[in-house]
């Protein structure tokens, strides 16, 4: 497979698919830090990032939001002291896809090139 955060999220809509368990595990190797969590029976991606004080972890926040809008894919985005909370689903099939998974790990891309 080639690199997640090399490729584009494809338009997705309430027909799309959500990620088997079978591409879950394989895709979870390319982001393993990240967690799957679910709420309110809505699995999602999450991860913290953690930064030196407030003034950084808002920056990033700024960043992955720019991201977030050239893709027309948006995360929940929790900024406090010293850490940024983000969270990717997608909101149109109450689940994961592929789209969610290549955000990640786009997120991760622009952490370390902090
Ligand atoms: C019309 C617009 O593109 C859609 O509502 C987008 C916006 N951003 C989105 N972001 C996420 N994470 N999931 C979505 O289903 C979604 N839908």
């Amino acid at each position: 497979m080639s690199d997640l955060k090399e490729q584009k999220c494809e338009a997705c809509n309430a027909e799309a698919p959500k990620v088997t368990d079978e591409e879950l595990a394989e895709l979870m190797r390319e982001i393993p830090e990240w967690t799957p969590v679910t709420r309110d029976g809505v699995m999602q991606l999450e991860r913290e990032f953690k930064f030196k004080n407030f003034k950084q972890a808002l920056a990033f926040t700024v960043k992955i939001g720019a991201i977030a809008e050239d893709e027309a894919h948006h995360p929940t985005l929790v900024t406090e002291w010293g850490k940024v909370t983000v969270t990717w689903w997608t909101h149109s099939i109450n689940g994961l896809h592929k789209n969610d998974f290549i955000m990640a790990a786009r997120t991760d891309e622009a952490r370390n090139e902090d």
